[in-house]
């Protein structure tokens, strides 16, 4: 049976990079463009494929849609290769080189076979890092949309690039990190050249990595229009500014709680690593407010002396805190050296620490004060909807830019970036949680009223999230 001409749903292929929190918000919009009746291929790479078995619930919670699977590709690397965040820049770099042409392949041979209840493949949503995708999209004729995982305020730098060079404010001149950024239009009033995205900090223009994502973010307006994990009242300012780059971008997050809000299920877990739930028992025994959550997401390493200075700041800060140390995540770690008696006693009387949790629970929790984050886009939204302020530590990429969002223009919290000494995180934890608190809260609160507002019926993600969905039925159709 040929089910070209039938009535069945239109097929999206959805392909993100193989980091895991890219993974995890595509999987989001993955389950939002299922539960708004399209059928989906979600493709993802053999080594995240056997981790989403091990440690999500991927499986149960797309069962119930028929039109839904998950489907792998090579990375091209040894299985035993710990693909470690210090990494991963080699990695995208060596996965568009691989997977270019196995993606051909893949549609071409989707497109050949007989119906399985399912239309082939006529749309692809790929991440906005991957235009070796919209390359192949061209070539066969299919439509193709981006959906970049990190925020607006990333973005928008990269196509300000060659005023940037034009004007002579990159490369920096001299080590003054605290310089004003002029060129980059509707951020001239707060930007300083530390907190231009990580890959900005280079000798020479012509860095590999900051030619990749700059080379990566001129290729999005090729596609048909790009999806953004964000909403309006939000980012509003400097999405009116991508719009005269990319004019048709839909705003359809936090992705999180858009889907929570349509599908009031248990909160779906994308998670790459095992989920430690005795902390959530803990955190249950804590009192209100008085607990600081620490995570730096799935990619940031730290050295033994950064391990070091945060343990004795928490310690010192007199706070609760449970603390995410990610398997692998530190440099160097033989566990071998010995630790100082007073953070032992100081973590057995206030902390708690695991090498996995469940965030978005965590920082739902009526114990949670406040967030040491290291400013991921997810981890930022995440803090946002849960209305906790932020200390921000930022690591590279995108973080340099939201932590500045963060801290000056939504007023969100504190940015501690291109510091780690005790000191200075012991005060920043007491001014977060005590001093500077009741101002904190009342941004906090209003933010992520608003976050939810979007995500509502009549909302301005949700009215996004309905525009996507039908033009991807109109495109589709042809
Ligand atoms: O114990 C943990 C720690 C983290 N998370 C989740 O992991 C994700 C982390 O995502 P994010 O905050 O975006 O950080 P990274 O994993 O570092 O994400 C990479 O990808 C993001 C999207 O492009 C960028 O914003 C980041 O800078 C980049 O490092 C979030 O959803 C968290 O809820 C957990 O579930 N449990
Ligand atoms: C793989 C990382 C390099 C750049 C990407 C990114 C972005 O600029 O969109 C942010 O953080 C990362 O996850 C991506």
């Amino acid at each position: 049976m040929d089910c070209r001409g039938s009535d069945l749903p239109p097929h999206v292929l959805i392909f993100p990079f193989h980091a895991p929190s890219h993974v995890g918000s595509m999987l989001k919009l993955a389950e939002l463009l299922c539960h708004g009746g399209l059928h989906v291929t979600f493709l993802v790479t053999q080594y995240t494929h056997r981790l989403l078995l091990l440690h999500s619930n991927v499986q149960s919670r797309f069962a119930r849609y028929s039109g839904f699977q998950l489907e792998t590709i090579s990375d091209g690397l040894p299985e035993d290769d710990p693909r470690s965040g210090d990494k991963i820049m080699d990695l995208l770099q060596s996965f568009g080189v691989t997977a270019k042409p196995l993606l051909k392949e893949f549609l071409i041979s989707n497109g050949q076979q007989n119906c399985n209840n399912q239309k082939p493949i006529k749309c692809i949503i790929v991440d906005g890092v991957m235009s070796f995708a919209i390359d192949v999209a061209q070539e066969i004729g299919i439509p193709i949309f981006s959906f970049r995982a990190s925020s607006t305020c990333n973005m928008w730098p990269y196509f300000c690039v060659p005023k940037l060079i034009e004007t002579g404010e990159i490369p920096f001149k001299g080590n003054d990190l605290d310089a004003p950024v002029a060129s980059v239009p509707g951020m001239e009033h707060f930007l300083r050249r530390r907190d231009l995205p990580s890959f900005f900090r280079v000798q020479d223009v012509s860095d590999r990595d900051l030619q990749l994502i700059f080379n990566e973010t001129h290729q999005i307006p090729r596609a048909q229009g790009l999806i953004l994990n964000t909403f309006e009242d939000l980012e509003g300012p400097i999405l009116a500014q991508a719009r005269s780059r990319c004019p048709n971008i839909y705003t359809i997050g936090p992705l999180h709680t858009h889907l929570k809000n349509q599908l009031p299920s248990p909160i779906s877990s994308n998670s790459l690593w095992e989920e430690d739930s005795n902390c959530m028992t803990w955190l249950d025994t804590q009192p209100s407010k008085s607990v600081i959550y620490v995570s730096f997401g799935s990619i940031a390493m730290v050295t033994k002396d950064m391990l070091m200075e945060f343990w004795h700041g928490l310690v010192n800060s007199g706070k609760r805190f449970l603390w995410v140390i990610r398997p692998g995540s530190v440099i160097g770690e033989d566990g071998e050296s010995q630790t100082p008696t007073e953070l032992l006693e100081g973590t057995r009387d206030r902390g708690y620490m695991v090498g996995w949790a469940a965030q978005e629970e965590v920082l739902a929790h009526q114990a949670i004060g406040g967030f040491l984050t290291h400013s991921g886009w997810n981890s930022t939204l995440e803090s946002i909807v849960a209305g906790v302020p932020m200390i921000c530590w930022p690591w590279f990429a995108d973080q340099q830019i939201n932590s500045r969002f963060v801290g000056e223009v939504w007023k969100l919290g504190l940015d501690m970036k291109d510091t780690c000494d005790r000191v200075i995180i012991e005060k920043m934890i007491r001014d977060l949680m005590d001093e500077r608190r009741e101002k904190f809260m009342q941004s906090a609160d209003r933010m992520a009223k608003m976050a939810k507002e979007a995500v509502r019926e009549g909302g301005s993600s949700s009215y996004q999230l309905d525009r996507l969905i039908e033009d991807i039925r109109l495109l589709s159709a042809h």
